[in-house]
């Protein structure tokens, strides 16, 4: 049975799947201070929360067993997501379920702002008839600045010209032939500034986006310029918007998100132009529902088939593809298991090549998996597909990996390097049609093996008798061969033998094979991936 622990007002409707799943628990709690909630955390497999929960690190320290964080919404500011990482927990939000939402808010308070509608209401309630006061502005043919056009930036652009407004768009990865498509200006920031009457943010809070809106950006605008933030506090700075308000430069300001939420700048609220909502781009009944459907789908898919569709801190791979790379995963694993043990030792480089078909696939969770397999060896079952890359530049090791059109002979070929100081171990490997996965390269030695569960690697000189000799040491000790490969460079030079064996063998017999006259070198590899011929004789792909 796995735990989830919900600590923020996400809609019960939308987790009913979750609620109703036989192999999964709720508890869903809104009241819990962050110090109880760091002494239960071990408890959970998965937390999921909205933007009041501050999943700290020291929360994250505490989550011996939480694999995933859900975000039923989209900014994941409010958790640090580098030790989640680091702790090897999968971040997942949902990036589209409150899009919508978040536009439509926008546009109301952009409506809300140039007619100043919260204002005259407060005063027509109070039983006043202010016309004149609350006279505002169009947004016809005026110019609306948009900076980061994603998911909903675009949705306000696209709205905003049924207002018949010129839309700017300002976002690092806004081309030419999409603004175009959009029927919008693809801008700088300065042109933004310089001509926009509206500015509207929806870029994420990064720290490249902290205080995109300053008080030098401030000094560009327009006089009269009327600012727009749904998207999160910090974008703009409110002391640099306090004064361009007092000194009449900004004409107003419609914010739902703060800096420091709940508390809002002193004097922001005193001024007269600027309208306030607490934090609603996203509370619409709908997108509720919405983004805890997505989060309880997502949870339930990591735990039950171990499929991820909107990790923050894992590459994204769309299902079609990642039953394709299925059975490389395997193989990357199991090469990162024959690698690390022939190495037995920490790499200090490692390189990895990918060739054939395999160029042509998104190879990033193939890397992760084998770079994952390299560092289990040492690190143990603390690391996963979500910390590998973090714990693997933790260590100060470096990975290279190269995409070679020449493919040695196979439709598909993946080579593991690893290096340490002067020793070099090289494992290649590749799906051959009909047969499976096979290991068809050991250092500089061709070979073709399963990789099986039992693997024993001997390195020797290439003498009469030497295979008879193993073969009858391991009969006497009662432990069958399943396949014996053997490779040389030269006659009587130095030679290796792979054995696929039905079992584990023991360490005397190991010493027995490694007594013979003209060995050099015996490991017994074990492959927890491996195919073990017993359970599945006949799996090919
Ligand atoms: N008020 C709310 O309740 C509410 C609701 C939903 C989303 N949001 C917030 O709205 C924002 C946008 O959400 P989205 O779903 O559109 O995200 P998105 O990821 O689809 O879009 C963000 C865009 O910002 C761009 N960007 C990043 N850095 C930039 C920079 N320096 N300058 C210009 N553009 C930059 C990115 O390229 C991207 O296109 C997020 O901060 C999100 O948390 C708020
Ligand atoms: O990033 C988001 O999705 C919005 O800020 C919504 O946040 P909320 O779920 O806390 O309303």
């Amino acid at each position: 049975m796995y735990k989830v622990l919900v600590t923020d007002n996400v809609n019960d409707e939308g987790l009913t799947k979750l609620y109703e799943h036989e192999h999964f628990t709720v508890d869903k709690n809104t009241e819990l201070p962050p110090k109880e909630i760091k002494e239960i955390i071990h408890q959970y497999d998965a937390l999921i929360v909205r933007n009041q929960t501050k999943v700290t690190k020291e929360i994250i320290e505490h989550a011996a067993n939480l694999k995933v964080i859900a975000r039923a919404g989209v900014g994941v500011d409010n958790i640090d997501v580098d030790a989640a990482t680091r702790k090897g927990i999968i971040v997942v939000n949902s990036p589209g379920g409150n899009t919508i939402s978040a536009t439509e808010h926008t546009l109301a308070m952009m409506l809300s702002l140039s007619r100043n509608i919260p204002q005259a209401h407060q005063s027509t309630t109070n039983g006043l008839w202010e016309r004149d006061k609350f006279k505002g502005v169009e947004l016809y043919q005026k110019t609306l600045g948009v900076i980061g056009m994603g998911k909903i930036g675009t949705e306000v652009a696209k709205r905003a010209q049924a207002f018949k407004m010129t839309i700017l768009g300002y976002d690092p990865y806004l081309t030419e032939e999409r603004a175009s498509k959009l029927g919008i200006k693809k801008a700088t920031l300065n042109e933004i500034a310089a001509a926009s009457d509206f500015i509207t943010v929806h870029t994420p809070l990064i720290k490249d986006t902290k205080h995109l809106i300053n008080e030098a950006f401030l000094a560009k605008t327009k006089k009269s310029v009327r600012l727009v933030n749904c998207a999160r506090g910090g974008l703009i700075d409110e002391h640099a918007l306090l004064a361009a308000l007092h000194s009449g430069h900004v004409a107003g300001a419609a914010l739902d998100v703060f800096e420091n939420e709940p508390k809002i700048t002193e004097g922001l609220l005193k001024q007269a132009n600027v309208i306030v909502t607490p934090h609603l781009g996203a509370s619409t009944q709908e997108a509720q529902i919405r983004v805890a459907i997505d989060v309880s789908e997502e949870i339930i898919n990591i735990f039950e088939s171990q499929s991820i569709r909107n990790a923050i801190n894992m590459p994204q791979t769309s299902g079609e593809v990642q039953g394709r790379m299925e059975p490389y995963l395997m193989l990357g694993e199991q090469v990162a298991q024959i690698g690390i043990q022939l190495l037995n030792d920490a790499p200090e480089k490692i390189d990895i090549t990918y060739a054939g078909e395999l160029i042509e696939e998104d190879t990033s969770l193939l890397t992760r998996t084998i770079i994952k397999g390299i560092l289990t060896y040492h690190l143990g079952e603390s690391v996963n597909l979500v910390n590998a890359i973090h714990l693997l530049k933790e260590q100060g090791l470096t990975y290279n990996i190269q995409k070679n059109a020449k493919n040695k002979g196979f439709s598909n070929y993946l080579e593991l390097t690893l290096h340490k100081h002067s020793k070099e171990i090289k494992v290649g490997a590749a799906i051959i049609n009909g047969f499976g996965a096979r290991i068809v390269k050991l250092n500089e030695y061709r070979i073709d093996v399963r990789p099986e569960q039992h693997l024993l690697y001997i390195k020797h000189q290439d003498i009469p008798g030497m295979i008879g000799q193993v073969g009858s040491i391991l009969g006497k000790n009662d432990t069958n061969i399943g396949t014996m490969q053997v490779g040389r460079k030269e006659i009587g030079g130095e030679a290796i033998m792979v054995l696929t064996l039905d079992k584990k063998i023991e360490q005397n017999v190991a010493d027995n094979i490694k007594s013979l006259i003209g060995m050099k070198d015996i490991q017994t590899l074990e492959l927890t991936t491996g195919y073990n011929f017993q359970d599945s004789p006949f799996i090919e792909v």
